[in-house]
């Protein structure tokens, strides 16, 4: 079963802005992450996943129930993007209260299992020296801690986070990346919504790019990186070392080259010894193959040569500007 499975949901503000036609499906036990520049409808997706947008048109099910439905909800641990807790409360107080708004009744949200089960999240979010304190005078980093463990209370089998992450330091994200690892291993659904990319690059199974409200792009990390490099986006990057450069080598080998490939080579780098890196953007392999024949022609050194790896951050700004109408770089 697809723990979210939505077909061209879309929900607009009086008919602007809000995300479109958007058709995704996020399995089960994986970390999903979605991606997308500022106004790009993230948000706007989550609110509906979460059952606080109604949509406009197009149909979803959260863990197999249409959205909005109580059998879901109980299963679903939703971290907002900007959220306050009464600043009186104490996280204990929070977590009892969330408790009660995830159905528990009086009694059970006052059990000492419940009393447990609360220590043993805030212990998990790294709270536990604070549970006697006030929520107000919490960290902006502190509170999102708590609404994280607001989110895994109640055990659930998928959590939809948006910017889980966005206040914390670099020790409290390393922190909630194994905490979020544990629960995949666990089978937890975990559905991410981030700007931070090195994080999606060291968690995420798969992604989906949003822009605009559309969906450009959805699938396992390694596909869609994969994917920038295999001609669709605008070629493939390849680098190249070489020795025996001198100032004049690049003129030379850009003449060597022909009037497709010249204006594809630049130099990034040399040094007075005569080493060199070059970069180009290939239409393919065959084109690096013949670029390699060009350089040896011309009396240079080959020392290494491959395709540039692509990070997650390239991959990014390529989905950007291909929608922007600019070249990719
Ligand atoms: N309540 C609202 N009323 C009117 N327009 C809205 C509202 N919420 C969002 N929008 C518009 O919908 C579009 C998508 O916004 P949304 O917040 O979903 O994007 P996002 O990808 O989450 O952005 P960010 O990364 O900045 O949080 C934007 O153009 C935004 O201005």
């Amino acid at each position: 079963m697809m723990m979210i499975d939505t077909e061209q949901l879309t929900k607009t503000y009086n008919g602007r802005g809000g995300c479109r036609g958007i058709t995704l499906q996020v399995p089960q036990g994986c970390i999903f992450g979605l991606l997308g520049p500022n106004g790009a409808g993230k948000s706007t997706f989550v609110k509906m996943l979460a059952g606080l947008h109604r949509p406009d048109s197009g149909r979803a099910a959260v863990l197999g129930h249409p959205l909005g439905r109580a059998e879901a909800r109980r299963k679903l641990g939703y971290l907002p993007e900007l959220f306050r807790f009464q600043d009186w409360l104490t996280p204990e107080e929070v977590l009892r209260f969330h408790g009660r708004l995830g159905g528990l009744s009086s009694k059970d949200a006052r059990s000492s299992a419940f009393r447990s089960r609360i220590r043993e999240v805030l212990e998990l979010v790294g709270l536990s020296e604070a549970a006697d304190r006030r929520v107000g005078g919490f960290s902006k980093g502190m509170q999102q801690r708590l609404g994280l463990a607001a989110a895994l209370l109640l055990e659930p089998e998928l959590v939809i986070l948006d910017e889980p992450a966005s206040a914390l330091d670099p020790v409290g994200r390393y922190e909630i990346r194994s905490l979020l690892k544990k629960l995949r291993n666990k089978g937890v659904t975990v559905f991410l919504n981030t700007h931070l990319l090195e994080d999606v690059e060291e968690l995420c199974d798969e992604a989906a790019f949003l822009y605009g409200g559309e969906l450009l792009a959805a699938g396992p990390l390694h596909k869609l990186l994969g994917s920038a490099q295999d001609g669709s986006a605008g070629g493939m990057g390849w680098r190249f070392r070489l020795g025996g450069w001198l100032p004049e080598s690049l003129a030379e080998v850009r003449d060597a080259a022909g009037d497709e490939l010249s204006s594809a080579l630049s130099l990034v780098e040399s040094d007075p010894n005569g080493n060199a890196l070059l970069s180009a953007r290939v239409a393919d392999r065959e084109q690096a193959g013949y670029l390699v024949s060009v350089f040896v022609r011309s009396g240079l050194t080959l020392y290494e040569a491959g395709p540039e790896t692509n990070s997650l951050e390239d991959w990014f700004i390529r989905m950007a500007q291909s929608r922007q109408g600019g070249a990719p770089q």
